[in-house]
């Protein structure tokens, strides 16, 4: 099988052949709901961006060819497109507002308006700018040199993003690496940013030229089937072209450490996104901790890994994940609500959770609470439960799997 492409890259794509000058051609681009509200937001900038399939084209005029927008900018469920656009809507001279829905209403936007304010950005909105709906007039900002509370690249993005068109250089220092696609895709784009162990560091004034984008599969979406076949008796699966960024792979790491039978084979080292072919068999796992840097190269896997837990031979501890709470539901919380309605043996902690294999699950009414990846992981865990399963509000999953239920029932056959 094949999976829809890269989530964080295809927004990356998008916006920077939105400011890029000449054209962007962009081939194997994820098509779920987010993306799409990225692409709705640099049209409403006056981009013309050309979709058919999941091939795009894009035709760039640099940043001073995005004009103020007649209408507000709707980032719908999508906390990449709203933060990376923050850094972007800093560096340009006229007003934009940002809205989202509810889920994002809820999500930490400080993290990124208090540095862009920082740097000169006039930005306002509920409690000071620090929740949507957010409005914010750019231009005339300042490099600086910045220490960033979490590990998030979509801080780490944001910031790089304003620093690109500022006088002097800006730099950015994480706790823990976060994902580096921007990083690697300023580079494709004739861009630099220059790596000092945790500390990206990007010059201003720099141009960008289009470029040509082959976005590989998304790690985040075949980690559920990688742990469909690590737990579904008698499975055996394999996905091609999927991304193996190392700021990524901690699904891999994890699920070799609980013994998974995964092989990684035809692997393509590309300097911009590494990818490969990843066959998953049936196999008998055993709990794990999860915990300190290796975070953040998993923070989105970590719902369906609580899943692989349940079918662990003994405990699964999962710790420093505190982030999980301001994703687009409270990702300790919905998980472990909804797997203990299937039978799981499973509590949450302060930063993470505790999981107690191996359990029997069975089938119940489940809810995604609207979010995409809790709605998958109960999808996954339906087919291992016995009986049937509901599950509220999975049309939540189309954000980034459009036609994952497909996908599953191509699977059974
Ligand atoms: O930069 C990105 O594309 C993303 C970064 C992560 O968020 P944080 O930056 O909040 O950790 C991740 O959870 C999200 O799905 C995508
Ligand atoms: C957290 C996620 O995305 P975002 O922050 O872009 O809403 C996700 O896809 O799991």
């Amino acid at each position: 099988m094949k999976v829809p492409g890269d989530k964080s890259i295809s927004h990356r794509a998008v916006m920077l052949g939105s400011i890029a000058h000449g054209k962007t051609v962009i081939d194997g681009l994820l098509t779920g709901d987010d993306c799409l509200s990225t692409i709705d937001c640099f049209r409403k900038l006056g981009v013309k961006i050309h979709l058919e399939g999941d091939h795009v084209e894009i035709d760039g005029k640099g940043l001073e060819g995005l004009k103020e927008p007649n209408q507000v900018l709707d980032v719908g469920n999508s906390g990449t497109t709203i933060r990376l656009m923050l850094g972007i809507l800093s560096s340009l001279p006229f007003h934009t507002t940002v809205i989202g829905d509810e889920s994002i209403a809820k999500r930490p936007m400080g993290r990124v308006t208090i540095p862009l304010k920082n740097m000169g950005a006039k930005i306002d909105g509920r409690e000071e700018g620090k929740f949507t709906p957010l409005s914010v007039r750019g231009g005339g900002l300042e490099g600086m040199d910045y220490t960033s509370p979490v590990a998030s690249a979509q801080v780490k993005s944001a910031i790089l993003l304003a620093g690109l068109f500022t006088d002097g250089n800006t730099s950015v220092t994480e706790p823990e690496a976060s994902r580096d696609h921007t990083e690697r895709m300023l580079q494709e784009f004739g861009g630099s940013v220059q790596t000092d162990g945790l500390k990206k560091t990007i010059q201003g004034k720099q141009t960008l030229k289009g470029a040509s984008i082959n976005v590989p599969g998304d790690i985040s979406s075949a980690a559920f089937f990688l742990i469909a076949g690590s737990i579904i008796p008698e499975s055996e699966i394999t996905i091609k072209n999927v991304g193996i960024n190392p700021t990524r792979t901690g699904i891999l790491d994890i699920l070799t450490n609980m013994g998974a039978d995964i092989t990684i084979h035809n692997v393509h080292d590309e300097v911009m996104e590494p990818y490969a072919d990843i066959t998953v068999r049936y196999s008998n796992l055993k709990g794990v901790e999860i915990s300190g840097d290796i975070i953040p190269r998993l923070i989105d896997e970590i719902p369906i890994l609580a899943l692989a837990a349940t079918q662990a031979e003994g405990v699964t501890v999962i710790k420093d994940a505190a982030e999980l709470k301001v994703k687009e539901t409270n990702r300790i919380d919905t998980v472990v609500e909804e797997l203990k309605k299937l039978g799981a043996n499973i509590e949450a902690t302060e930063d993470g959770m505790k999981i107690y294999g191996k359990s029997s699950l069975h089938g119940a009414e489940v809810s995604s609470h609207g979010d995409h990846r809790i709605g998958m992981m109960l999808a996954i865990a339906s087919c291992l439960a016995s009986g049937e399963t509901h599950i509220q509000n999975s049309e939540a999953i189309t954000i980034s799997y459009p036609g994952f239920f497909e996908q599953i029932e191509e699977l059974k056959q």
